[in-house]
């Protein structure tokens, strides 16, 4: 049976992941991380008494290797993309500075911000789902080459709800958006991601952007772009503005 064929139950929920899905890889990786790396000293020497920044260096002194100071960690980490909720933390707030100076634009492949104001438009409610932390998502879609879209959606989901590998961080999203898990269709570009999200109950999509280099799984539908998105799964398309 096709994606959104019969027999399965309407969708109600997109719930979508940010890198790999909505914004290229690359822009995390090129210009967002050595933003943070390069304002990491600066910040951590203006900001490591407050509260909250305090709270994450105690939290990767408990996760770094025996030797290794908060600094070097982060960095590695940084290195590895490694998804650590007080290194994601700490990236939001130093991004924060890069997003409202208008030095950084969160990117967005051209496709994403129609099909999200169609889809809202339509009714279905939206929400993201990033091991970015909430407060960079908001900024990423605050500050995005297509304007403000953050009023499109009505939930942000970071890792503080659990991994995005674990399949009780998709029934807690569900839980706490009030929706049974089959109206909800979640978009990432990582297989495993998706794996566990469909062992929850959500209906899922892998985007397989070539931009990303990212390779189909197998195990999942999957669409090229998010009108390949809504084509699989009975959502509406965006109406084409004259060239
Ligand atoms: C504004 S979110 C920045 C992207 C990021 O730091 C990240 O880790 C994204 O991971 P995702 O779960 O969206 O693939
Ligand atoms: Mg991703």
């Amino acid at each position: 049976m096709a994606p959104g064929g019969a027999g399965a139950a309407p969708l109600s929920v997109v719930l979508t992941d940010i890198e790999g899905t909505t914004s290229a890889i690359a822009f995390v990786k090129e210009t967002l991380f050595p933003f943070a790396e390069r304002a990491l000293d600066a910040f951590l020497d203006a900001h490591a008494e407050e509260a909250a920044v305090a709270a994450c260096l105690r939290e990767v002194r408990l996760m770094a290797k025996p030797g290794e100071d908060e600094r070097a960690a982060l960095r590695r980490w940084m290195a590895e993309d490694a998804k650590i909720g007080p290194l994601k933390t700490l990236q939001g707030l130093i991004w924060r500075q890069g997003f409202v100076s208008g030095e950084i634009e969160g990117h967005l492949w051209p496709d994403v911000a129609p099909c999200l104001r169609a889809w809202a438009r339509s009714g279905l409610f939206l929400a993201v789902y990033s091991s970015g932390s909430v407060a960079a998502q908001k900024l990423l879609f605050g500050h995005s080459l297509a304007g403000d879209l953050t009023p499109l959606f009505g939930g942000f989901f970071d890792t503080a709800v659990g991994g995005k590998r674990e399949a009780a961080s998709y029934a807690a999203i569900a839980q706490g958006l009030h929706r049974p898990p089959a109206e909800i269709l979640f978009l990432s570009d990582v297989a495993e991601e998706l794996d566990a999200a469909a062992h929850a109950g959500l209906r899922v999509c892998q985007l397989v952007r070539a931009q990303d280099g990212t390779a189909a799984s197998g195990r999942h539908p999957w669409a090229e772009d998010f009108p390949g998105v809504a084509a699989a799964f009975g959502l509406p398309v965006p109406r084409l503005s004259a060239a």
